[in-house]
C-alpha cells in the first residue's frame, strides 16, 4: 500500500480577510466615535477594464460592510489626462476623503505615473506613489501597497516570526514584487527577487522557505520548484479557458494562479489558493490603509489590526 501524498494546508485568505475587515470596521467606528472622522475612500475608474470591474464590485461590497464612506467616480475612456488630474486635485483637497485609488490599467493616452504621482502621498491607499515607495525602502511610516501587505499579514499569521527565512519573490513589478521584497527584508528574511531573466529559476525556488509567485503567468510554478514544507503565496489571478471543452468553446473561463496548485500542494507545508487566497486580502488591506490614512489625518495613532488569535 502506498502512503497518501502529504498535502499542504490551504491558507483561507477569504476568511482571514473577513476577520481583518471586521477589525477595520471596529477600529473605524471607534475613530468616528472619538474624533468624528469617518474614513472615506474615493475610487476612480476610467473605461471598462474587466479585471477592474471585478475588483470594484468586491471592494464596494466590502467597504459597505466596514461602515466606511465609498465614492466611485466612473469616467468614460475618452477622459483627458487634464480632466483626470483636475478630479484628483479636487479629491486631494476634500477633507472627507482619506484614500484615493485610481484603477489601473488606465487608457493608453493617459500617462499612469503622472496620474499616480498627482495623488497626495498621504491619501495614496494603493501605496503606488514614488514617495511611499521611498518611505518603504528606507523604513519610514507610509502607505504600503495592498497586495504585498496582505501577503505579509498572511505569512505572519501562519508562521509567526519570519527572521532568517529564505524568501524568493518571483516577479519584480512596482506593485507587488518590489514592495513584497522590501516588506520581507523588513522582517529580516533573506530575500531574492527572481524574474524572467533569472538563471535556473526552479532550483532557486527550491531553496525558498517562503515562495511568492507574482508573475501573471498561469500555473508557471510547478510542484518540483517547491521545497518540502515551504509556504507558497500565489498572487496570480489569471483567467484561462474552462477545463470542459464544451464550456471552453462557449467562452467560459476559470481563474487560476501563477502556481500549479495541486502539484505544489503535494509538496508545500502551506499554500494560498486562487481564488479565495491573496485576492480578498488585497481588498481588506485597501480598507485598512484607508483607516490608517484617516487616523493620520487627525494625528491619531492607528490601532493594531493584526489578528489576536
Ligand atoms: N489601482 C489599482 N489597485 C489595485 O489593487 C487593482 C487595480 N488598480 N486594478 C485591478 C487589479 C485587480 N485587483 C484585484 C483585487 C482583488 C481581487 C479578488 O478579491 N479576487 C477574488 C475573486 C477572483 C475571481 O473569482 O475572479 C479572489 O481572488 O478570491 C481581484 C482583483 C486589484 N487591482
Amino acid at each position: 500500500m502506498t502512503a497518501e501524498p502529504a498535502r499542504a494546508t490551504s491558507i483561507d485568505g477569504k476568511a482571514f480577510a473577513a476577520g481583518l475587515v471586521d477589525r477595520v470596521a471596529a477600529a473605524a467606528s471607534r475613530l468616528e466615535g472619538a474624533h468624528g472622522v469617518k474614513p472615506g475612500l474615493a475610487v476612480v475608474i476610467v473605461g471598462e477594464d474587466p479585471a477592474s470591474q471585478i475588483y470594484v464590485r468586491n471592494k464596494g461590497e466590502t467597504t459597505q460592510r466596514a461602515g466606511m464612506r465609498s465614492d466611485t467616480h466612473r469616467l468614460p475612456d475618452t477622459t483627458s489626462q487634464e480632466d483626470l488630474l483636475l478630479l484628483i486635485a479636487a479629491l486631494n483637497a476634500d477633507a472627507g476623503i482619506h484614500g484615493i485609488l485610481v484603477q489601473l490599467p488606465l487608457p493608453a493616452h493617459i500617462d499612469s505615473s503622472a496620474v499616480l504621482d498627482a495623488i497626495s502621498p498621504d491619501k495614496d491607499v494603493d501605496g503606488f506613489h514614488v514617495v511611499n515607495a521611498g518611505r518603504l525602502a528606507v523604513g519610514l511610516p507610509g502607505l504600503v501597497p495592498c497586495t504585498p501587505l496582505g501577503c505579509l499579514m498572511l505569512l505572519k499569521a501562519e508562521l509567526g516570526d519570519l527572521t532568517g527565512l529564505n524568501a524568493v519573490v518571483v516577479g519584480r513589478s512596482n506593485i507587488v514584487g518590489k514592495p513584497m521584497a522590501q516588506l520581507l527584508l523588513g522582517e529580516s528574511c533573506t530575500v531574492t527577487i527572481a524574474h524572467s531573466r533569472t538563471k535556473d529559476l526552479p532550483a532557486l525556488c527550491r531553496a525558498a522557505d517562503i515562495l511568492v509567485a507574482a508573475v501573471g503567468r498561469p500555473e508557471m510554478v510547478r510542484g518540483d520548484w517547491v521545497k518540502p514544507g515551504a509556504t507558497v503565496i500565489d498572487v496570480g489571478i489569471n483567467r484561462v479557458p474552462s477545463k470542459d471543452p464544451v464550456k471552453a468553446a462557449e467562452g467560459k473561463t476559470r481563474v487560476v494562479g501563477d502556481v500549479a496548485f495541486d502539484e505544489a500542494a503535494a509538496v508545500a507545508g502551506r499554500i494560498t489558493p486562487v481564488p479565495r487566497g491573496v485576492g480578498p486580502m488585497t481588498i481588506a488591506c485597501l480598507l485598512a490603509n484607508t483607516y490608517t490614512a484617516a487616523c493620520r489625518s487627525v494625528g491619531v495613532e492607528p490601532e493594531s489590526l493584526d489578528a489576536s488569535i
